[in-house]
């Protein structure tokens, strides 16, 4: 089966604190992606460096904050970006194109599929998609401002093997190293917990934005779709290879879990919840190990007034979320039979199905 790999590229990777790109640097991914093509591995490039690349020709001091003057320096600095690898890798005889992406699109089931059918074919001829967020679109609260989640994305939609988040530290310490001198690096992770999450902070430079809390989020969402990552830093050559053969500089996030199909992408990641389900701990316990559906007996709580065939979000007694999926009851319809029994629920509701979420309409999302 041949490998495919999905790179992310961070702004701290690409960019001066003083902006525009550093162009020694792309000479150098474009080397180590390149030798991971000529391997035979698929290969596909989640960059960031627009805004970072583009606000210094358009004539800002410093990064900018404000959206549209985000929008403007990316619109300038993509393809400066794009420019830059064309000309770095058709050094290794290798063609480039470009992919520009939002969060609505991946909600959006036609475009998400063409987006996909486009990587394929690009993948089959052999030529590198590089993707980036399409900022001029993006609206504010949409975006994801960051590259770290789309890359997870991309790696799910493409069931990539191994995730790769470059960046300018090698990984996951106990805490941010510039701030906490005695911070020591994390090697691996399985489980994704609350503590983890605690330990990950902001962006250590002026250029990035995302942090090690948005990376940490990213491999969460990778890992539950069945794509192990990688976050670390890449900077000596066959630094990369090493990532993807699992000795790279930097902290593993290993999953056992299977690819999720589309459908479940789209219903854990993409849809928006009309509503929410408060289960006990049977029902959770039932609906985590997977394989079993919920029924009107573990729930407690509903909110929300939802329709059978919405998506609503579960969570436990302590409001964390347990998973998503289409229910088959009315808001009304649970609240008339929350906690009872098979039996008693027939005989009080008509509904298509007996259970309010099937297992075949459900995505876990907790650890
Ligand atoms: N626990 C942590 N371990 C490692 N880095 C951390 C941690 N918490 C916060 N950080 C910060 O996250 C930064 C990387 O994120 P960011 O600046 O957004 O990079 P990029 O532009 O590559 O996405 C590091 O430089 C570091 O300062
Ligand atoms: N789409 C934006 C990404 C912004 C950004 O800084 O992201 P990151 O460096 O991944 O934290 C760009 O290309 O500038």
């Amino acid at each position: 089966m041949v490998e495919v790999i999905v790179i992310k590229i961070g702004s701290s990777s690409l960019a001066s604190e003083e902006g525009g790109l550093n162009r020694d640097r792309i000479g150098y991914f474009a080397e180590e992606l390149s030798a991971l093509i000529k391997e035979g591995r698929k290969v596909l490039l989640v960059t960031s460096g627009a805004v970072a690349a583009g606000f210094k020709r358009i004539g800002y001091a410093s990064r900018p904050r404000l959206l549209h003057e985000k929008q403007a320096a990316a619109a300038v600095g993509q393809a400066l970006l794009m420019q830059a690898y064309q000309e770095a890798f058709a050094g290794y005889g290798i063609g480039v194109a470009q992919i520009l992406l939002t969060r609505a699109d991946f909600s959006n089931r036609s475009r998400i599929r063409n987006a996909q059918l486009t990587i394929e074919e690009l993948l089959r001829q052999n030529v590198l998609p590089i993707i980036n967020e399409n900022d001029t679109v993006a609206v504010d609260e949409l975006k994801f401002g960051d590259n770290d989640t789309l890359s997870a994305l991309v790696a799910n939609l493409v069931k990539a093997q191994r995730l790769l988040i470059l960046t300018d530290i090698e990984g996951l310490y106990t805490a941010d190293p510039r701030k906490d001198p005695s911070a020591v690096r994390i090697g691996r992770v399985t489980q994704i917990s609350e503590d983890i999450m605690a330990i990950a902070g902001g962006a250590g430079s002026t250029v990035g934005t995302g942090g090690m809390r948005s990376k940490i989020e990213a491999a969460r969402i990778a890992m539950r779709g069945g794509v192990s990552a990688f976050i670390g830093q890449a900077t000596e050559p066959g630094d990369i290879v090493s990532g993807v053969l699992g000795r790279g500089r930097g902290t593993y996030f290993e999953t056992s879990e299977h690819s999720l199909s589309t459908k479940k992408q789209w219903l854990g990641f993409h849809s928006s919840p009309q509503g929410r389900i408060t289960v006990d701990d049977g029902a959770e316990a039932a609906l985590q190990a997977g394989g079993k559906s919920l029924l009107p007996a573990g729930i407690r709580t509903i909110e929300g007034e939802f329709h059978p065939g919405d998506v609503v979000e579960v969570v436990n007694g302590r409001g964390e979320t347990v998973g998503r999926g289409v229910v088959n009851y009315a808001a009304w319809q649970i609240k008339a039979v929350a906690g009872l029994g098979t039996e008693e629920v027939r005989k009080r509701v008509e509904v298509a199905r007996i259970e309010v979420i099937h297992r075949d309409e459900w995505v876990t999302l907790k650890n």
